[in-house]
């Protein structure tokens, strides 16, 4: 009968670590998935404010916005702030990963690395990058301002994406798709779900090319315009990633792709995290 006892308690300890060990390395894992994307490192837009962006975004712009989904502005940063800015990138070294994995190369061939003010990097000499970086996050501002209908409650990321397409002799693009992701739950599963958290709460994409002002070698970024019946015949807008150009278009909505281009190709990319608006019919 001891001995009975003792081999269950044994068994009991020896299940109770067991359980133990999986819960808490599933807690990490999830909690890993959680807190590796930029959600909690954001700002409320009233604190993005930057005084330059209402220079370039005016009312009009933002009904644009909603009436198409997207908008685009020309000619917003000067030759030499768009020199500026690429002679930062290349100040910087090795930023890109070369090699970066996580792309899938079937889907997106460019280098792509996460910038924000605060890194390192920028102690000296980066004044014009940092002044895109400052021009995006202070869209928002203006979001809310000029009550954006679509979407509100702005969190912003504190960090912008720098990609850069190669001219190597291949031509790189990346596929259709839509930046906010609308997989449920069940789908994805719940690590890809917790993974792709803030991904799911993308709403605005901004978009800044810092090519030159005289660019013509493709890597138009091509955005889809929903279709209101299946019969309608698909259109949609090719926008040429002129060094100066900011696109604004609705993450939800604009499915694009990138097309290939015969130079390298630079963009700057802040995704805007915020809840949509109820739709109030009339
Ligand atoms: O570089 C571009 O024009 C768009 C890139 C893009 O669609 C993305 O990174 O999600
Ligand atoms: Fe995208």
């Amino acid at each position: 009968m001891n001995s009975f006892v003792s081999k269950f308690a044994r068994r009991l300890s020896f299940d109770s670590v067991m359980g133990g060990t999986v819960a808490t390395i599933g807690t990490v894992v999830l909690m890993e998935a959680y807190f590796r994307t930029d959600l909690g490192d954001a700002e409320t837009s009233k604190a993005c404010r930057y005084p330059p962006t209402s220079t370039i975004l005016t009312k009009d712009h933002i009904r644009e916005l909603e009436r198409n989904n997207m908008v685009v502005i020309h000619n917003v940063l000067t030759p030499t702030m768009l020199q500026g800015a690429r002679n930062s990138i290349q100040k910087m070294g090795k930023i890109f990963d070369s090699d970066n994995h996580s792309n899938d190369e079937d889907v997106r061939r460019d280098a792509t690395c996460v910038i924000r003010e605060s890194d390192a990097k920028f102690q000296h000499g980066h004044d014009s990058l940092i002044h895109c970086i400052k021009l995006l996050r202070g869209v928002p501002y203006l979001l809310d301002r000029f009550q954006y209908n679509v979407s509100s409650s702005f969190n912003v990321p504190k960090q912008c994406q720098l990609s850069r397409y190669i001219s190597d002799g291949q031509l790189y693009g990346y596929k259709r798709h839509l930046d906010r992701c609308t997989e449920s739950l069940s789908e994805m599963g719940l690590l890809g779900w917790l993974r792709a958290s803030d991904y799911r709460h993308r709403s605005v994409t901004c978009i800044l090319y810092l090519n030159s002002p005289d660019w013509n070698s493709g890597g138009n970024l091509r955005c889809y315009r929903g279709k209101e019946t299946v019969e309608e015949r698909e259109t949609f807008t090719d926008v040429n990633p002129t060094g100066g150009t900011l696109i604004i278009f609705d993450s939800e909505k604009v499915e694009h792709e990138v097309l290939p281009s015969t130079k390298d190709r630079y963009a700057l990319t802040l995704w805007i995290n915020g809840e949509r608006k109820e739709v109030i019919d009339t």
